[in-house]
This record gives C-alpha cells, structure tokens and sequence, in this order.
C-alpha cells in the first residue's frame, strides 16, 4: 500500500509527538485499534510517520474484540498487513457484562475493562508504550463533560504514565480535529467499522458533541476551551473549598445574631 499524507497533517501530528515527548528511540508503540475512524487513522498516520520521524520506532497492533455478535475482523487484518504492523485480535466477553449488568456508567467501565486487557496484553509481551486514537475535539469535550458533570477541571493527558501497569499512553492525534480525520478516511482504503454497541450515539459525550457543534459555531470558542485546558489558564482561579468544619468555625465568628 502506498502511503501519502499531506503537511497539514503530518504537521499536527509532529507538533504533538515533538511537544509533548511521545515517542523515544527504539520505541515499541502498540497501536489499539478499534476499526473506528479514529484509531485506523492513527495506525495509517503512524505508519507513515515511520519512515519520515528522526527517531526509530516500531509498530504493532492490538484490538480487544468486545465479544459483540457478528463483527468482522477481517479486514482489519488485511488493513495492517498492506500496512506490514503485526496485528493481534484479544476475545473478551466485555459486552456481555456490561448489557447483563446493565451497568451504570456502562462507556466508563466498558473503557476500563478494554484497557485492562490491553495492558495484560501489554504486560504479556513486554511492550511499555500504548497510542489512542484520540483527538483534539476528545480532549475539549472530556474537558467540558468533566467541568458539567464532575466539577472538576480535568482531561485527559497527550502522554500519560500508568503507574499501577508501568506503561505510557500516547495521543498522537490530539491537535487533529475530528472533521480533518473524517476528511482523511479516504485514504484508509477500507471502510471502518462502525460500532456494534447498542449505546453508541446516545451517551453523554454525544450530547456534548451536539452541544459543541452549535455553540462553537464561532470557530474562536473552541480554540478558547482548548486554552483553558492548559494550566497556565487556571492561575486565577477561586480557592480551594475550606472544609465543612474550617467553614463554621468562621461563620460562627462573624455571625452573631
Ligand atoms: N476494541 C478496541 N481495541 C483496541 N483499542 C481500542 C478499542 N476501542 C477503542 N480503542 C482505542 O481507544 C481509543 C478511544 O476509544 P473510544 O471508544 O473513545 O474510540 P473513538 O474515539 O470512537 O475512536 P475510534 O474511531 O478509533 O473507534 C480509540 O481511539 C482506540 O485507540
């Protein structure tokens, strides 16, 4: 298969591996590869880059089959073999605890039982360094959903250590948005495969999405979320909450009714 990706591309994706140190020399990168847009891109992209990065790196490939009836991974095989990653298919039976269980929060624990396996995988094997195929619209909607449903000024990180697996993840897409992925799909050369799980389209994240799409219609309100994101941003923040008790004990000095 012939590669080709153009400088707006490679251009965010070096910008992210250079700031914020994803890759190392002789790097082994495990790639989890759902089948999804996302994910393939990240595989093709890096791919790519393999032949172009100043540091020397090697790819292979890891997809947690969920357990979800009538999927085909065919031709995600196929997909990395045009692209020479070896390629590694894990069945679990994730899906069948999660729509038995009927669990609350089933995106949350799904998301940690697939990263489980994928760090038993990993641990397995040897293998330290792990690529998502998140991207810059993941991180301002995990940020916002993070701020609306938990308080709390989080997202995920470009490059994060796992201390309890000893394993880094890496993003390499953060700075692509999702409509420039998108875009790129047609270079993949195969379909993705859309999800099996009965609550895609309806979570959380996907009412911010909406929500995302029409209030950043002025395209500056994104990039100004993505600023808050950073933490220079939060230097004048309100303080920390005093506990209940500190709290009182001032109350009850100031007010004497
Ligand atoms: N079944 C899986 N096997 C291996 N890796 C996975 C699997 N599902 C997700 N991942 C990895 O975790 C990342 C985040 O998962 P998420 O479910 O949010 O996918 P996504 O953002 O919809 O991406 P994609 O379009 O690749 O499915 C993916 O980009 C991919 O790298």
């Amino acid at each position: 298969m012939k590669l080709s990706l153009s400088k707006n591309y490679t251009n965010k994706i070096v910008k992210a591996v250079a700031e914020f140190d994803l890759i190392q020399d002789d790097d082994h990168i495990l790639v989890g590869l759902s089948g999804g847009k996302d994910s393939s891109f990240l595989l093709y992209s890096l791919a790519f880059l393999r032949k172009y990065l100043g540091v020397k790196f090697s790819l292979s490939v890891i997809t947690i089959d969920l357990g979800f009836n009538g999927v085909d991974f065919e031709p995600l095989r196929d997909f990395c073999r045009e692209l020479a990653v070896p390629f590694y298919l894990e069945r679990t039976r994730i899906a069948e605890y999660i729509l038995q269980e009927e669990a609350a929060n089933p995106c949350a624990k799904c998301a940690h039982f697939r990263k489980g396996a994928i760090a038993g995988f990993m641990r397995k094997k040897g293998i330290k360094k792990l690529a998502f195929g998140h991207h810059y619209d993941d991180a301002v909607e995990t940020f916002l959903m993070s701020i609306l449903y938990s308080g709390q000024l989080v997202t995920f990180q470009p490059k994060q250590y796992l201390s309890s697996n000893d394993i880094f993840i890496i993003r390499p897409l953060v700075y692509l948005r999702e409509k420039d992925i998108v875009e790129a799909g047609k270079l993949l050369g195969y379909e993705p495969i859309s999800s099996p799980c009965p609550y895609d389209g309806k979570t959380k994240r996907e009412e911010i999405k909406q929500y995302l799409r029409e209030f950043t219609g002025q395209k500056q309100v994104f990039y100004n979320l993505a600023a808050a994101m950073r933490k220079g941003a939060s230097l004048e923040r309100w303080p920390q909450s005093p506990s209940g008790e500190e709290l009182s004990r001032k109350i009850k000095e100031l007010w004497k009714p």
